[in-house]
């Protein structure tokens, strides 16, 4: 008799496991955990780094697995998102809507009564905002999608610092901003070489919308809106000179992905710089944390 295995590409468990988006939602927690850090001078109490953490990644993994239950048909015809459990008819509609509410729940259930309301309500929100706003209104209906959506993505420092502290401070609000202005750079390198896929699900991605050029400005564009944002932690005398010099080195080298991309247009740049969008990201909040700590 043929195993379970020879039915199924992947376990069940690695099924629902997929509906989460693991990679992206460890980034997320990743900034949640370095907004933690950030917002006391010593170590971070272990109730909220463990429990906010765990209500954190829960919701955001709802909220991803939200995002393929309403998409399951735009999955179906892209080529990069085909495999998933729900095109691929592993999972059901059902299935993961329970899923989602059960590890959303749980979630929430965590943050209200081991974190603290705030947090709580503030995940929720930004639960809504990519689950319903982003995913449900904001995707079929215009190509400014992600710049307004990317809200979403970038409240987690915020999450993570109200958890610690209770309270959303300024400095928790420029983490915000850097995420918030990083999104737009992050997602059109992948659009424009994704753009036949977008295309052919009728999803108006600004490649689709506005053509190429138009976005490759836009990359470039908004890739020095973030570098500048990036010097609003030092400016301000939120972080020091460890920081500062990581944010330019780093900066430099995506503004020279954004100007190739922008003169020298190819669809193996557009994924290095896509790939570098997230070593970038990740190395920047790194060097926030080190510089937390090892200040001069
Ligand atoms: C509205 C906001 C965002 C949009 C539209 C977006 C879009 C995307 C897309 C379409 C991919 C898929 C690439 C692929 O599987 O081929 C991706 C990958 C990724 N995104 Fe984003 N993203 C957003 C925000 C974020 C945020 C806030 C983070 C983390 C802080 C993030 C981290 C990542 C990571 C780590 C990957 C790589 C996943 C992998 O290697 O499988 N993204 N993003
Ligand atoms: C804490 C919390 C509740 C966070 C929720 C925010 C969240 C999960 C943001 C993820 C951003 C993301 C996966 C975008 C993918 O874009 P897409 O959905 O357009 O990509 P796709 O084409 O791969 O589905």
């Amino acid at each position: 008799m043929a195993s379970e295995a020879t039915w199924h590409p992947t376990s069940r468990w690695q099924q629902y496991l997929q509906l989460t988006k693991p990679r992206v939602v460890s980034l997320i927690v990743f900034t949640a955990v370095i907004g933690m850090f950030l917002a006391v001078p010593g170590p971070v109490p272990l109730p909220p780094l463990v429990f906010g953490t765990l209500g954190i990644a829960l919701v955001a993994g709802a909220a991803a697995a939200v995002n393929c239950l309403v998409e399951q048909k735009i999955d179906a015809v892209m080529t990069r998102t085909r495999g998933r459990p729900l095109p691929q008819g592993q999972l059901t509609s059902l299935q993961t809507l329970v899923f989602s509410g059960v590890i959303g729940g749980v979630g929430l259930a965590v943050l209200y009564n081991l974190v603290n309301p705030l947090t709580m309500w503030l995940t929720l929100a930004t639960f809504v905002g990519y689950a319903i706003v982003y995913t449900v209104v904001l995707k079929p209906l215009t190509p400014q999608n992600i710049v307004i959506g990317g809200a979403s993505g970038a409240m987690p420092p915020v999450l993570g610092w109200a958890a610690v502290t209770g309270e959303v401070s300024h400095d928790a609000l420029l983490l915000f901003l850097i995420i918030f202005a990083w999104t737009p750079p992050h997602f059109w390198s992948l659009a424009l070489y994704r753009k036949q896929d977008y295309a052919k699900a009728g999803v108006p991605m600004l490649p689709v919308t506005h053509g190429d050029q138009f976005t490759r400005l836009s990359v470039f564009l908004y890739t020095l809106i973030l570098v500048a944002v990036t010097l609003l932690p030092f400016a301000t005398r939120m972080s020091g000179w460890i920081y500062l010099s990581s944010a330019l080195v780093l900066g430099a080298v995506y503004i020279a992905y954004a100007v190739r991309i922008y003169v020298a247009y190819t669809d193996r740049l557009a994924r290095q710089a896509f790939r570098y969008s997230i070593v970038y990201l990740a190395a920047l909040f790194s060097a926030l944390l080190v510089d937390h700590y090892v200040r001069f």
